[in-house]
């Protein structure tokens, strides 16, 4: 309280830095939390952090999507811990940096419970940047390239707003029909499908819309040190074999010699950036001195019938290309435009497509159990 009885929470006086950076035995050490360190990109940015012999890294986790398994060459390692926990209820711990990925990222599972997904992004933001701002620390979200929604520029540069539909409903009478005819109990679309339309990306794209305004809040407000990472569709090692993202469902089709499902019309496109680079990149970005929101992909932009025929070509020749209905809301392009990366992370992806591909094949084949043919 200040002399006249007001509260002086909203000054912009930035926090100190956690005490562990000034103790005696932690004075080289950094503590380092990463939530939704279990899943997939999660668990490489803790490979990389844990080279650090000056880095103790601990993970919180509720497993929705992530597994224990990722992450176990580390457990009852000393410089790290892992914690069960959800991340909508409080945290009380002492770190000095936090990576903030907590958040199912495949649309089948973030549709999965929409409230859920809302309450992880706002309530459990919220939890980590009233943890930062306890303890000093400095945080970085993932955000997402789905808060440009559905682009009317291209490619997407940081100053875009976005096209996002608030409500994930169509007005449009042609979309409108396909909607609701998937959705019907007499819909002629097999359950997971209808399951999977049945959700609406909103919960996901407005949520962390809403995180980086509670980012830029606390900043503001708190002077906590932010960092915010705008992550387009990132593949690799360690993604969920049925997770339903494109490139994961390609190679394990590709593997089971299934039809390689492409969604109509097959000509929207994505940027995939391997995983290593995504790794790289954020953490230069928690590094730097740039708050951003900065877009972290690789622009190699691709349509879904391409990606198709590469899986095809580099994987197995024989197997065949279908065309299945897409889902409601399914963005039309998307490519990130990393001038900024370059310019202020000194950063830019280093892995090509044609060449992460077979990095993921092989993680893939393993767990699997399909050996390649020689
Ligand atoms: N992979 C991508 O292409 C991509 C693109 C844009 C943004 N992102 C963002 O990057 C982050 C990581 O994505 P990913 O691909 O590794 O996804 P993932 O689903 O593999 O990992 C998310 C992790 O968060 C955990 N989690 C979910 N809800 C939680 C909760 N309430 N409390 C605690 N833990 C919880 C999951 O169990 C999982 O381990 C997410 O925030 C996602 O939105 C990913
Ligand atoms: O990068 C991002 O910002 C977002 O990208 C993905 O969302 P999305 O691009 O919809 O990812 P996929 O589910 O992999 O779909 C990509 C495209 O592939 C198509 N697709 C998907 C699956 C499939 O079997 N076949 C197929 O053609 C979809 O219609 C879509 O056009 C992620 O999963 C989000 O978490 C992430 O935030």
């Amino acid at each position: 309280m200040s002399a006249n009885g007001t509260d002086n929470s909203t000054s912009k006086k930035p926090p100190s830095p956690s005490p562990l950076r000034f103790s005696k035995f932690f004075q080289s050490n950094m503590r380092i939390l990463v939530t939704g360190g279990a899943g997939f990109i999660g668990s490489h940015l803790v490979d990389k952090l844990m080279e650090n012999e000056k880095n103790e890294v601990i993970v919180v986790d509720n497993y929705f999507t992530g597994t224990k398994d990722n992450l176990k060459k580390w457990i009852g390692h000393p410089r790290f811990e892992l914690i069960r926990h959800d991340v909508t209820e409080p945290l009380l711990i002492e770190v000095d940096q936090i990576y903030h990925l907590a958040c199912p990222a495949s649309p089948i599972f973030y549709k999965y419970n929409p409230v859920k997904t809302i309450k992880t992004n706002v309530i459990g933001t919220l939890n980590m940047l009233g943890l930062a701002k306890r303890v000093g620390a400095r945080i970085l979200l993932t955000s997402t390239s789905e808060v440009y929604g559905d682009p009317l520029e291209h490619p997407q540069t940081e100053n875009y707003w976005g096209n996002v539909n608030p409500i994930g409903m169509f007005f449009d009478i042609e979309k409108e029909f396909f909607a609701l005819s998937i959705l019907s109990p007499e819909s002629k679309y097999p359950n997971d499908l209808v399951t999977h339309a049945a959700g609406v990306r909103s919960c996901y794209d407005e949520g962390k819309r809403v995180a980086e305004t509670l980012m830029f809040d606390y900043h503001r407000q708190h002077g906590i040190e932010i960092r915010i990472a705008r992550i387009f569709n990132t593949y690799g090692p360690r993604m969920n074999i049925d997770d339903g993202r494109v490139v994961s469902n390609f190679i394990a089709q590709a593997l089971r010699n299934e039809p390689l499902t492409v969604q109509l019309p097959g000509t929207q496109t994505r940027s995939f950036c391997y995983v290593s680079d995504m790794v790289d990149g954020l953490i230069r970005l928690m590094e730097g001195e740039n708050t951003g929101p900065i877009n972290i992909g690789n622009p190699g932009e691709f349509t879904m019938l391409e990606l198709a025929e590469s899986v095809k070509e580099l994987i197995n020749p024989e197997v065949k290309i279908s065309m299945v209905e897409n889902t409601p809301d399914d963005p039309r392009q998307r490519k990130p435009d990393i001038t900024k990366a370059k310019e202020v992370l000194g950063w830019e992806p280093k892995v090509k497509l044609r060449d992460g591909l077979p990095l993921m094949e092989e993680d893939f084949r393993q767990r699997l159990g399909v050996p390649k043919k020689n």
